[in-house]
């Protein structure tokens, strides 16, 4: 059990769709993936590079008439029929969207441009999951969506910040020049099972190393702050933005704020180590989800304390390390 089988009928519901899922082998897509396959009208297309996704994710789908996976690069083109799009591919974690920073622009605004084209051509809906991060360093706290952020365009985070920024533009030009249809989350650090154990984001990192008995690195100075948001609320909200009226952008996340000190309290109490941060940490982040609320009628259910240890169950099974008696 892990939160989100409970949640929501699939989604799509106006008549049988087919929907394409870019990076439907990672986290989050691999969720919504489960989430739509449970409404028997959809057929679910998944493109993935496996960059940092992986066909275990899916392999309770695969081979299944309604799913189909394809590995291929939105940077270059697709030609395919469907109904809606959700579009998701681009590495997530700072460590790995610094990795290769020309390929995640590449990937921000070649692969946002060639799935606009795709929508554009076949007539069908777009979302992207754009990202808290637009809001950079933030000088406003909680974050609106009318915030136009704080961020550095030369920066080591920009091939992200900056190009779902530019991702985000694409949509609405693509939307005011074409008539496409469009929607915008700016989805807040979210978490939960199949995450990559060793993909660096704080909570994934804190939960491995309380697992494996090694300290927790908070990167100093740990009191800067994100808002949680468990991975079944995150696709109940991404669900009801595309099949809602709105284009947004939408805030989709968890108003509770923890610094990071905090969290590694809530994970387990072992060990600290303070080590160094990286440049350009923003400070804060929480979201107002104020229009979600209000518009969509979500609101995340799981609390940070109830989510982590569907996590820890995850991530023990498969470091094949039981809970202590
Ligand atoms: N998880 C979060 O906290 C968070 C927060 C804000 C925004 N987002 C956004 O949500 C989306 C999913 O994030 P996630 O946490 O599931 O990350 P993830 O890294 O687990 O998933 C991303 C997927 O995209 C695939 N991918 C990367 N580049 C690709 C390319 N060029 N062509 C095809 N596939 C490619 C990867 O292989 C992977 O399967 C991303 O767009 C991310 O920016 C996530
Ligand atoms: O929600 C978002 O919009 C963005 O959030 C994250 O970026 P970030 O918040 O920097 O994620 P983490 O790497 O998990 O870092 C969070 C905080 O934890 C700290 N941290 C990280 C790792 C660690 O071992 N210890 C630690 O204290 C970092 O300094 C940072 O302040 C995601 O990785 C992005 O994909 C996403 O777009």
């Amino acid at each position: 059990m892990n939160g989100v089988e409970e949640e929501g009928d699939g989604g799509g519901d106006q008549a049988n769709m087919r929907i394409l899922i870019t990076g439907g082998a990672g986290f989050i897509g691999s969720h919504l993936v489960d989430r739509l396959m449970r409404n028997e009208k959809n057929e679910v297309i998944v493109v993935d590079n496996y960059f940092t996704g992986s066909k275990d994710n899916l392999k309770q789908w695969i081979g299944h008439p309604r799913f189909e996976l394809i590995r291929h690069d939105v940077t270059e083109p697709l030609f395919l029929e469907v109904d809606q799009i959700y579009h998701l591919a681009c590495p997530a974690s700072p460590i790995f969207y610094k990795h290769n920073p020309v390929k995640t622009i590449k990937t921000n605004v070649m692969g946002t441009l060639n799935m606009l084209g795709l929508a554009k051509r076949v007539g069908a809906r777009i979302l992207l999951t754009s990202t808290s991060e637009v809001y950079g360093d933030p000088l406003e706290h909680p974050q609106t969506e009318s915030y136009w952020g704080n961020v550095n365009p030369i920066g080591v985070r920009s091939c992200y910040d900056e190009g779902k920024r530019v991702a985000e533009t694409l949509m609405f030009d693509y939307h005011r020049q074409h008539g496409i249809e469009i929607r915008i989350a700016r989805i807040f650090n979210t978490y939960g099972p199949r995450m990559n154990i060793d993909d660096g984001r704080v909570v994934s990192n804190f939960i491995a190393q309380a697992i494996r008995e090694e300290p927790l690195t908070v990167q100093l100075p740990g009191t800067q702050t994100r808002s949680f948001c468990y991975v079944s609320d995150m696709v109940d909200g991404l669900v009801r933005l595309m099949d809602g009226e709105h284009t947004g952008p939408i805030n989709i996340g968890n108003p509770g704020e923890f610094t990071m000190l905090e969290l590694a309290e809530t994970v387990k109490e072992v060990k600290i180590l303070t080590v160094e941060n990286t440049p350009d940490d923003p400070r804060q982040r929480k979201p107002d989800i104020s229009k979600a609320n209000e518009l969509l009628g979500w609101e995340p259910k799981i609390k940070l304390r109830d989510g982590v240890p569907f996590m820890e169950e995850d991530f023990r099974q498969r470091l094949c390390v039981p809970k202590k008696a």
